[in-house]
């Protein structure tokens, strides 16, 4: 429990000497407004910098509890356009330089990332609410009815948008016979941009009214019919509604939550509908008669085949092409409701387009909408039919996809993996032992490069004469050979050698898969020998310069005779090491979700008596092999939630080759591959996670190979090193974070989140995703918090100050 004036003690540390407390009722609601501070799970940095006169003039600039660098407002404020690169500089370094002043930082890395996405929360909200250095000025900061300044949170009037303080509130709103509502506001339609917020709970209220008032006020501002959509807010066909076609439309199949005002298109011979110039993105009952008449070009399609007379878009004809249904330029299809089709005018049934599992997983891996399976198993009327339709639709609906990207070796499978591991039920028997097989194969692809290698190694060092110190180190080893012929710490001993040499040769004719795995417990002695000779343990010192060796080799080569064993059994981190067993046709898929709420969604739904079902997650990772290939295939992923791409921080140095065979740096490819997702259209306006992967790596590297060897780092200069500083690995880690945010803004004009991670560190995933879960939970509320909360908020972004401005 906190001391009853531990508030006044935490005010008074962050004011200036001398400086007056502002009086109670003033502060009634400022330490407990809307979550907009760091996650209590972390301790956010503090920022030393801040000078601590930026709170003298309290009582109107009252103290933010998340201290805030001015370098990271600054860099996204929108006055701000004429910010030199060297501020650009200044504020990337400002907010390593602060953030690494703390001593908490080191332990907890999220914190940092958290705390700067809680500090563009708490920015935007700043900007919008004028509550810290950022003020806006006083408008909008009276209480509408006795005028008095207010600090923070007000109630609004969810129609007029009138704000009252505590003490009004109650004489201004009465009894909320329709929720949120000044008096002279009953009756009248609520202003639209308060409608996802409709009901939900407000901490502001539960501190006015008691717990069981809060719930009625909820329930009939959900409820009743002034905040209900009107008919002429919703468009169908092109035809604004009636009202009996807006009930019909309830009445059928849709809940009166589910309707927003907007313009769509509906078909009526299959129920298929969608928002108008949108691909479908429901199903409702057919036969509806509701709105005007389909248009050819209802959903903007460009593809010259037709469904009932709408031109369908891109992403329906490649799931029907995937459904094998023919689909030349000119078709014109007839689909009813049981997703029967016919071609127009044959009278001929030609399939069900639902019937297959992996079409109904297509359309819903694409975000197309499919009926349930009883809505074709069994024939039921329809009008049954339609009221089993939507709670699926809509539980379809809630299933957040989430894409995971990278280019090659990002660590993108291992991320998937982690999240098996982590949120669902573990492998089958038959899945660990497809794993053992691929695993036992793998071991054999490792050494077959190891030994390449060496040969290269080999000759390089006879030609270059190999150096005394290591002829002598040879000969203590003794190695060097009686026979006088020419030896280096890279050769190996004849019988070795006719080994590698038939390895090497099965390896080239792609015959290795006949011989390994089921030879693989035959040959585990020899590997294990060849594994712990001198010769092979010198090439792998030389792994960063071994393109084709992953670090985990190590961790299998060592255990070759336990791997190859028949009792041997894939532990946890083997599976995670392995490589290759994602995969069976270039994409994996799992769907899982936390098994708690988070604390965001929690207080947000404080007041709400329902609890908020659990969101349930997919994620979608394509191989990463061949991805770079052109971004065409980016279209299958329109509707995804989230964007998840990963980079590997430990790429900066390495090479990597293109479809067209030419070398370039590995993280100017990362940025390429990133900078084409972030532009494709499909990802519009959703949010991008960047997760900097390997940072163990990273740290190892950064210290032998100078982060500025890749040309996109050359202006980077850290600080210089002395006890305080932050360790260079840190320093980089964020000046390439800082890189890519800037360009993402710069293409976007929005926020990148960027996450540090071990994907190796089941921990490090598990947060990973929980802060995907927050972002996508902001994003959510985004619009109903500001929407509530401020006038010039709705369509600010907080970010959009692009570099390119500056
Ligand atoms: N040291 C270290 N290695 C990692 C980390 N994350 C992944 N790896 C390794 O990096 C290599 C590439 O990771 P993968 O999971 O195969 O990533 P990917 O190549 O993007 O995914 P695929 O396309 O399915 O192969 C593997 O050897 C991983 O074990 C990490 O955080 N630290
Ligand atoms: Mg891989």
């Amino acid at each position: 429990m906190a001391e009853p004036n531990s508030w006044e003690e935490l005010l008074r540390k962050m004011l200036p000497d001398g400086a007056p407390l502002p009086d109670e009722d003033q502060l009634d609601y400022s330490i407990s407004i809307d979550y907009i501070g760091p996650s209590p799970f972390f301790n956010p940095p503090i920022n030393p910098i801040i000078p601590k006169t930026k709170f003298t003039t309290f009582h109107k600039q009252p103290p933010s509890l998340t201290p805030i660098n001015p370098a990271l407002f600054k860099s996204r404020s929108n006055s701000d356009t004429t910010n030199s690169d060297d501020d650009k500089r200044f504020s990337a370094s400002c907010s390593i330089d602060t953030a690494h002043n703390n001593s908490n930082y080191d332990r907890d890395e999220v914190a940092y990332d958290r705390y700067v996405r809680y500090s563009d929360e708490w920015g935007r909200e700043v900007k919008r609410g004028g509550l810290c250095a950022l003020s806006v000025g006083n408008k909008g900061r009276e209480c509408s009815r006795c005028g008095k300044w207010l600090l923070i949170r007000r109630l609004r009037c969810i129609v007029c948008r009138a704000e009252y303080c505590k003490k009004c509130v109650l004489k201004a709103m009465g009894s909320m016979p329709e929720g949120r509502k000044c008096v002279g506001c009953i009756g009248k339609p609520i202003d639209e941009r308060n409608r996802g917020r409709l009901g939900k709970g407000s901490r502001f209220l539960s501190r006015v009214c008691g717990r069981l008032e809060v719930k009625r006020i909820m329930e009939v501002e959900r409820e009743c019919k002034a905040n209900q959509v009107r008919p002429e807010q919703v468009i169908v066909n092109g035809k604004e509604l009636r009202e009996d076609e807006l009930d019909e439309l309830f009445a059928s199949s849709m809940s009166t939550k589910d309707l927003k005002p907007g313009r769509y298109w509906y078909d009526k011979d299959s129920g298929l509908c969608g928002k108008e110039g949108e691909k479908p993105d429901r199903i409702l009952s057919s036969k509806l008669d509701v709105g005007g008449k389909l248009q050819v070009d209802a959903s903007a399609g460009n593809t010259r085949v037709y469904m009932n007379g709408r031109e369908i878009t891109k992403l329906e004809l490649r799931v029907l092409k995937l459904a094998k249904v023919q689909c030349l330029r000119n078709t014109h299809f007839w689909l009813y409701e049981d997703g029967s089709y016919e071609e127009e005018g044959q009278n001929n049934i030609k399939g069900f387009i639902w019937e297959k599992a992996s079409i109904r997983f297509l359309c819903s891996l694409f975000s197309l909408p499919v009926p349930p399976q009883s809505a074709f198993c069994t024939k039921e009327e329809p009008a049954s039919l339609s009221f089993r339709l939507l709670p699926e639709c809509s539980e379809q609906h809630r299933v957040q996809k989430l894409l995971l990207l990278g280019l090659e070796d990002s660590g993108t499978s291992t991320i998937f993996k982690q999240v098996k591991f982590v949120y669902t039920n573990k492998f089958t028997t038959e899945e660990l032992q497809n794993m053992k097989l691929i695993i036992q194969s793998n071991v054999y692809r490792y050494l077959s490069v190891l030994l390449e290698s060496r040969e290269h190694l080999e000759e390089e060092a006879l030609m270059n004469n190999e150096s005394p110190a290591l002829a002598a180190e040879r000969s203590i080893l003794g190695e060097m050979e009686c026979d006088g012929s020419r030896q280096c710490i890279y050769s190996v001993n004849p019988k070795i050698k006719n080994f590698s040499d038939w390895l090497l040769d099965l390896v080239a004719t792609g015959d290795i898969d006949t011989y390994f795995p089921a030879a693989a417990r035959e040959y585990a002695p020899i590997i294990d020998e060849i594994w712990k000779h001198p010769a092979i343990q010198y090439t792998y010192k030389r792994i960063v310069e071994l393109q084709y060796l992953p670090h985990v080799a190590k961790h299998f080569l060592g255990r070759v005779l336990e791997i190859s064993s028949n009792e041997y059994e894939p532990s946890e981190k083997d599976i995670l090491f392995a490589e290759g067993i994602t995969h069976s046709n270039g994409l994996a898929c799992i769907e899982f979700s936390f098994d708690d709420h988070s604390v965001v969604s929690e207080i947000y739904n404080e007041n709400s008596q329902r609890p908020k079902p659990l969101s349930k997650y997919q994620l979608i990772q394509p191989s990463s092999k061949g991805l770079h290939s052109g971004c065409k295939w980016l279209e299958m992923f329109e509707g995804m939630r989230a964007v998840i791409f990963c980079v590997s921080l430990s790429d900066y140095d390495q090479l990597w080759t293109n479809s067209r065979g030419l070398q370039l740096n590995k993280m100017l490819a990362s940025r390429d591959f990133f900078e084409s997702v972030a532009r494709h259209s499909c990802f519009d306006g959703k949010p991008f996670v960047l997760l900097l992967n390997k940072y163990d790596l990273f740290e190892d590297k950064i210290n032998q190979v100078p982060l500025t060897v890749c040309e996109w780092f050359r202006d980077f200069k850290p600080l210089k090193s002395h006890s305080k500083s932050p360790s260079i690995a840190h320093q980089a880690y964020y000046y390439i974070a800082v890189k890519f945010k800037e360009m993402y803004t710069c293409i976007t004009g929005r926020k990148l989140y960027v996450f540090q991670l071990q994907a190796h560190e089941q921990k490090s995933v598990d947060e990973a995703f929980r802060y995907v879960r927050e972002i996508i939970e902001w994003e959510d509320k985004d619009v109903d918090i500001y929407a509530i909360s401020d006038e010039n908020s709705i369509s600010g972004t907080g970010t959009s100050s692009s570099p390119c401005n500056h």
